[in-house]
């Protein structure tokens, strides 16, 4: 998207109802309180501070490089960040390992997207489960006893996402030979079979046509609505974080600039500016 489009979407959409408006959020389910990371002399985020409610759908924005697919990793455990502290459900951290996040509940996709192109889009949704599986490796791979209706019950449960992502038709096929879209729908499916408590999206609509974003969309609000599921998402396509967002996160140069429902960011001159002054 252009800069005057999105600076456009930003300052000059009528103002509408917030889709927050009428939904209701429990209490904050993830805070991240004064986080400064740096890579070598490079800010990547200075003192940001936000909070995450539980079953709020919460964008973060902002130009190229102002610190958003950072931040997410710093949520995720991929990132250490130098300051700041993480709690999530009343737990707090900074240095916590990826797949100690996971098992709290915290799931992501990923900007590229970090399928197997080779494998079918079942066996990509069932490494989703790998957190789940109980049964040891030895009885997994002979499969007997236990371990088979263990794997029973993972299958059962992989197949009711690709039903609730329509993708039933591709089930068997490799996800290398799916269209762009349905890659990253299987790369949400991937996700969602971990069963997390908050998704963080880093850009699920980038590289979709308008057909795909809307599909796209709905299905981010069809897991938030039926699973309760928390979103935070990095999106580049400011009309998609208007519509879908109950509050919006700005960053600009690793700092917070904005924090707010769509109608509050979109009136915010400072975020107008960051918008207009970029060439993203
Ligand atoms: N692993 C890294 N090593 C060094 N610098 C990094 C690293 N990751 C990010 N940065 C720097 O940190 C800053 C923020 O980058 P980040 O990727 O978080 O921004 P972004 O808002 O996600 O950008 P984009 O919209 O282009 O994805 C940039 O200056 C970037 O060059």
């Amino acid at each position: 998207m252009n800069t005057m489009t999105d600076a456009a979407v930003i300052a000059q959409q009528a103002p509408q109802a917030s889709p927050g408006n009428g939904r209701k959020f429990g209490n904050v389910i993830l805070d991240v309180k004064n986080i400064s990371l740096s890579f070598g002399g490079v800010k990547a985020l200075t003192d940001i501070s936000f909070d995450v409610r539980e079953h709020e759908i919460r964008a973060i924005i902002g130009p190229n490089g102002a610190g958003k697919s950072s931040l997410l990793n710093c949520i995720n455990g991929v990132y250490q960040p130098q300051q700041g502290t993480i709690t999530f459900r009343g737990k707090s951290f900074r240095h916590m390992k990826s797949r100690q996040v996971a098992e709290m509940g915290v799931a992501r996709t990923f900007q590229n997207l970090a399928l197997f192109k080779g494998m079918s889009v079942l066996d990509n949704i069932m490494t989703g489960r790998n957190l789940r599986i109980k049964s040891n490796l030895l009885l997994q791979a002979l499969r007997i006893g236990p371990a088979e209706k263990e794997e029973m019950r993972h299958r059962e449960f992989v197949e009711r996402i690709i039903d609730f992502l329509e993708i039933q038709a591709f089930r068997k096929t490799p996800v290398g030979q799916l269209p762009y879209g349905l890659q990253k729908r299987v790369d949400l499916g991937r996700a969602l079979a971990m069963e997390p408590q908050v998704l963080l999206l880093d850009e699920p609509m980038a590289g979709m046509n308008v057909e795909e974003k809307q599909d796209m969309c709905r299905f981010v609000l069809d897991v938030n609505d039926e699973f309760g599921t928390t979103v935070v998402l990095i999106e580049h396509d400011m009309g998609v974080v208007m519509d879908i967002s109950d509050r919006v996160v700005v960053l600009d140069y690793g700092r917070k600039i904005g924090d707010g429902t769509p109608d509050e960011v979109r009136a915010s001159p400072e975020v107008i500016k960051a918008y207009l002054g970029t060439s993203h």
